[in-house]
């Protein structure tokens, strides 16, 4: 195989996880980036494996019907790693994900679905929050794709118009390595909060931020987890809620709980003789699901690892109704799918970002006799090849 920095010309074979499309050069895999199935293009070689190679394009040769031109300066080929599709039509752009979300389930669930992804309605201009890197110059900029250097860029296009506002791009930002700006956009609440180069933190700005979802107010510390998407909360909740069907009475396990945006839901729906305990592990996410869910005396916010909480409900021999989890990227893991059946929920909802994880854990869930009687999928990450799943799991009969 040839080395990097090398140009070969190749035919694209279907889409891949991870934002590229898979093409063949003598005998070996490569993941080709901006591009787009059926095209055919010349890329250059910028990683060389043993087993396989990561190229990006240098030219179109015959372009894909689905093509446009990105709708940001910065969103090419050597460009800002952060958009992985703004080369492709909106709905095109769901149905690779589509596909992905279709392919994962397969391979590692043995799960045969078809799961459209369903828009937003706001494919530029959405995210609510932005992490910037510093260049030494104090410029803010993103990074390349698989590359630690720093882009500077003018003006984002996927940053929600409140980011934008506060002009992190325009400004100087000596001695800092990060800036995080996030904004809460029903209540125009901000925060800018700056990682300098020797560690040490600056937080300019509102110390909480103020979002609302169906006319709930979440207060958050700039460091508490909240769905970047504005449409996400809604949309998510409406999936878990019809999903679980929460009924009164009920007790439902609200696990990776951040600020506490589903277990407010979940709480409304089981009444005041049902049960909800929240299981956060970061210290300020659950002081702030704590205080958000501070009206309801039927909820328990603990601050506890969820592999320990889990190991000890079932220890204790706990029964819940309801599980509902949301974890972070690498999933559920075998040992926590496990211990989430020992539970004998009627019902499971879990939302993952990362559909291979998903589909990892699926396998064990099915393994355990719970299986996802529903997968819905959701575009809350437009132009980037991020999608957000909700499964539904029910017992075996
Ligand atoms: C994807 S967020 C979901 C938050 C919330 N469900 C929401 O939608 O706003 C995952 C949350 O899990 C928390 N978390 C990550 N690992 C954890 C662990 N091992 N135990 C408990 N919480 C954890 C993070 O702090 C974060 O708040």
């Amino acid at each position: 195989m040839s080395a990097v920095g090398d140009r070969l010309e190749l035919t694209i074979g279907p889409v891949a996880h991870g934002g590229v499309c898979v093409a063949r050069h003598q005998g070996r895999v490569v993941f080709v980036r901006h591009t787009l199935p059926g095209e055919r293009v010349v890329a250059r070689l910028i990683d060389v494996r043993s087993r396989f190679a990561r190229a990006d394009v240098i030219d179109v040769l015959d372009p894909s019907p689905h093509r446009v031109a990105p709708a940001c300066p910065y969103a090419i080929p050597g460009g800002c790693g952060g958009c992985d599709w703004q080369h492709a039509e909106a709905a095109y752009q769901r149905q690779l994900k589509s596909t992905v979300v279709g392919e994962q389930l397969t391979r590692l669930a043995g799960l045969q679905r078809e799961v459209a992804v369903e828009p937003t309605g706001t494919d530029l201009g959405w995210r609510t929050r932005v992490q910037f890197a510093v260049d030494d110059q104090g410029r803010a900029g993103f990074h390349p794709w698989r590359s630690h250097a720093v882009l500077p860029v003018e003006r984002c296009a996927i940053a929600h118009p409140a980011v934008e506002a506060l002009d992190i791009e325009g400004r100087r930002w000596p001695a800092a390595r990060a800036v995080e700006a996030a904004v809460g956009v029903a209540t125009g609440s901000h925060s800018v909060l700056v990682t300098r180069s020797d560690g040490r933190r600056r937080l300019i700005g509102d110390r909480r931020l103020i979002e609302v979802v169906r006319g709930r107010r979440f207060r958050l510390r700039p460091t508490t987890f909240w769905q970047v998407h504005p449409a996400a909360a809604d949309l998510l909740i409406g999936a878990i809620v019809s999903g679980v069907t929460p009924a009164p009475g009920e007790r439902v396990l609200d696990l990776y709980a951040g600020a506490g945006l589903f277990a407010a839901f979940l709480a409304e729906s089981v009444g005041s003789s049902g049960r909800v305990v929240a299981v956060e592990g970061d210290r300020g996410a659950a002081a702030d699901a704590s205080v958000n869910l501070a009206e309801f005396d039927t909820v328990e916010v603990r601050r506890a690892d969820v592999a320990e909480f889990l190991a000890a409900a079932a220890d204790r021999g706990e029964r819940f109704d309801i599980v509902v989890a949301d974890p972070p990227r690498t999933g559920l893991g075998p040992p926590n799918a496990r211990r989430i059946c020992a539970l004998r929920p009627r019902a499971i909802g879990y939302v993952a970002c990362d559909p291979a994880a998903l589909a990892r854990d699926l396998a064990v869930f099915s393994e355990a006799g719970y299986q996802a009687v529903s997968v819905r999928a959701f575009d809350i990450f437009p132009q980037t090849h991020h999608v957000e799943c909700v499964a539904i799991l029910r017992p075996e009969p």
